[in-house]
């Protein structure tokens, strides 16, 4: 890259303050974390002004007010994910009601519509391939989908939701499958005929997950958005909530989806800045919590554990502990509700299967019969799957994920379109351009080169929000290229090649999404940057898509799949191999590909002593080689409130971290 003319000032079109400001600081406060986020620095302040006016929309939405000024240094290394894949998150508004993001059917062939979408606006292709088409509008209004007819509740069911309505703070957990996610919009229509509030400046009730697929199945924000704080990097970040004290302020009742997917400290730092803001010493300010997920399922993705203390000490933000191990977990004082009848599945045998893995134990009898039943060695394909039916294929690892995608992609007939990032930084004073662009590259998540064709099977990395703030497409949905449009004025420049080198214009893809409705879309170059403590900041502009035959397993966390293959082998986290099988509907449709053994499934042993789970199996497990592993040995996760077992954690003896209050459990 070039070398760059000195900047005097730097113009924020968009992001949590707009306009021109002469400090680097300044600007990054006034973009980091907005979605959407749209800046450039300028050797003058007349350029500066004329880049504004020409970026600025003619009515732009509401800034919050002011942040306040921030003196700590950036976050080091340790605030980069461990996982690739992790979920963006990004600013987002209650009020659109869409369901599940993947069906539970399985992408077909590419001129197949896989996915019903009765009444769907597919303007762009029906059944026949148009490798050009019109460019869908990128910037649609958000419209209410039509709510489906959901599944009675069962009598259990109905009991939670009058716990809830009984203003207790609940956690709603139970295994995979139990209908936490049907709970939760049964919980919702109670509250709309009471007459609660939801959306606007002043809402009452706030639908909250931890990422922002979770979140678009509930027609709700991530709790990230909610709050206000963007991704926290450091402490004074969360002074960025009293930006929105109003909203805070009115809430009642907090409702809030895979929660085991979130930290402890995250949680106790909403905790405090929220009794502060509500000026109310109670928990999280007194608003009535409603938590919901399934803790043996993924867990956190946590910053890494080699924390330099240089970094602590300036106060950065670090992710830690299970969302149980805080100290406002305990003020909460949940009562738990949990739900234990599965619906997703109705075999026994797999059900039995799936309790003994949601508990870590991979060798038991129960766990055999199912990889007898499901597990295919090699490229083998299950007999009863249709020759022409893909299923929905589960990998742990990016690296496997690409390969199929690649492969995947190669075998598609049609002329490939490649599209190149563009990559830029503002390093600090000392540091080099080139450095922290190779930082960058190792850990951005849109691909440096991105090839695509007609019919590619595509996940979107990028929330798309709607022009009155509510979330439209959530980062992880799926579709399927059904076209390309020409590129228009204005729209951000990456590199664009055709596989004839014939046209150099560049095109963009036309995705249809697989959400109910089918929403089809052009999507257009995206920035996705990269702050790096004491180096500055790096920017990677792409279109925000990726490969999709394969997904990761912690993109399907929440999903139900008729027809599905999964990779056991790498699985490395805990709850990852549980939440990949118990996807599955029924074994018919379930294929476990590759080698298996019972050390890959894992179930941390914090978590086994939070639901009071055996640390053994009851039954005899160990038979021809199958061993059996005592999962959570020697586990790094350590939070100060809680107490290590008089064993150092082995899991011998069941003995309650120090301190912590025994919930009040209902089994329903
Ligand atoms: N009362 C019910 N009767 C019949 N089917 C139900 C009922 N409740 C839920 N289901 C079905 O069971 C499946 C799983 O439900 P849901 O997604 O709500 O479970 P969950 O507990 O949220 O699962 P996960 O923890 O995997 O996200 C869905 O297909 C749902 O329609």
């Amino acid at each position: 890259m070039g070398k760059k003319r000195r900047k005097c000032c730097y113009a924020v079109a968009r992001g949590h303050k707009t306009g021109i400001f002469h400090n680097w600081g300044q600007c990054q406060d006034a973009f980091r974390g907005f979605s959407g986020q749209l800046f450039k620095g300028f050797g003058s302040v007349a350029e500066a002004e004329a880049w504004l006016s020409a970026n600025t929309p003619s009515a732009p939405p509401s800034a919050p007010p002011p942040t306040p000024a921030f003196s700590s240094p950036l976050p080091t290394q340790a605030q980069k994910r461990a996982y690739e894949d992790r979920d963006e998150v990004d600013s987002v508004a209650s009020g659109l009601k869409v369901s599940k993001l993947f069906s539970t059917s399985s992408p077909a062939s590419p001129n197949k519509t896989p996915f019903a979408s009765p009444g769907a606006a597919d303007d762009v292709a029906k059944e026949v391939p148009v490798p050009l088409a019109q460019s869908v509008p990128s910037n649609e209004q958000s419209v209410p989908s039509n709510e489906l007819p959901d599944v009675p509740l069962s009598s259990h069911q109905q009991r939670a939701v009058a716990i809830v309505d009984s203003g207790s703070n609940v956690f709603l957990t139970g295994s995979a499958g139990t209908g936490k996610s049907r709970v939760i919009k049964a919980i919702l229509s109670s509250l709309r005929a009471r007459k609660f509030t939801f959306g606007g400046n002043r809402p009452q009730v706030a639908v909250c997950a931890s990422t922002g697929t979770a979140a678009i199945q509930l027609g709700g924000c991530t709790l990230h958005s909610l709050a206000g704080a963007g991704v926290p990097r450091k402490q004074e970040d969360f002074e960025k909530m009293w930006g929105k004290r109003n909203v805070l302020r009115s809430l009642r009742i907090l409702i809030l989806d895979e929660v085991s997917m979130l930290c402890a400290s995250l949680l106790d730092k909403f905790d405090e800045m929220l009794r502060k803001i509500r000026n109310n010493n109670k928990c999280f300010g007194g608003i009535q919590l409603v938590f919901v997920g399934d803790f043996a399922q993924l867990g956190p993705v946590l910053g890494k554990q080699n924390i330099d203390t240089a970094f602590l000490a300036n106060e950065g933000f670090v992710e830690r502990g299970l969302a149980f191990e805080g100290t406002m977990w305990k003020a909460a004082d949940f009562q738990m509700v949990e739900l234990k009848q599965t619906f997703r599945q109705s075999e026994p045998e797999f059900l039995r299967a799936l309790n003994d893995l949601r508990r870590g134990f991979g060798g038991t009898k129960n766990v055999k019969w199912l990889m007898k039943k499901c597990l295919i060695e090699g490229d083998g394909k299950k007999v009863n799957v249709p020759a022409d039916a893909t299923p929905t294929r589960l990998y742990s690892k990016n690296v496997n994920v690409d390969a199929i995608n690649s492969d995947e992609l190669r075998k598609l007939k049609g002329e490939k379109f490649q599209y190149t990032a563009k990559d830029r930084a503002a390093p600090v004073q000392g540091y080099k351009e080139e450095w922290l662009i190779e930082e960058l590259r190792r850990n951005v998540m849109a691909p440096e080169i991105l090839d695509l064709k007609f019919g590619a099977e595509v996940m979107l990395l990028k929330n798309i929000i709607g022009v009155n703030g509510s979330l439209i497409l959530a980062n992880g949905s799926r579709g399927r290229v059904v076209g390309f449009s020409r590129a228009e004025i204005g729209d951000k420049v990456i590199g664009f090649r055709r596989e004839d080198g014939k046209n150099p214009q560049v095109l963009n893809p036309i995705v249809k999404f697989y959400c109910e409705g089918g929403r089809t879309r052009t999507i257009k170059a995206e920035e996705f940057d990269m702050e790096v403590v004491g180096k500055g900041l790096a920017v990677r502009t792409q279109i925000p898509l990726k490969l999709a035959w394969a997904v990761t397993i912690h993109k399907s966390q929440g999903l139900t799949l008729d027809l599905l293959e999964v990779e056991l082998e790498t699985c490395f986290a805990e709850g990852q191999a549980y939440t990949a099988l118990s996807r599955a509907r029924s074994t018919e449709g379930l294929s476990i590909i590759g080698h298996y053994s019972p050390e890959v499934v894992k179930c941390d042993y914090k978590v086994k002593q939070f639901y009071n789970f055996p640390m053994e199996p009851d039954e005899e497990f160990e038979e021809e080689g199958w061993k059996f592993d005592r999962t959570g040995e020697g586990m790094e996760r350590t939070w100060n409130n809680v107490g290590e077992d008089d064993d150092g954690g082995k899991g011998k003896k069941e003995k309650r971290p120090e301190g912590e209050k025994v919930v009040r459990t209902v089994e329903i």
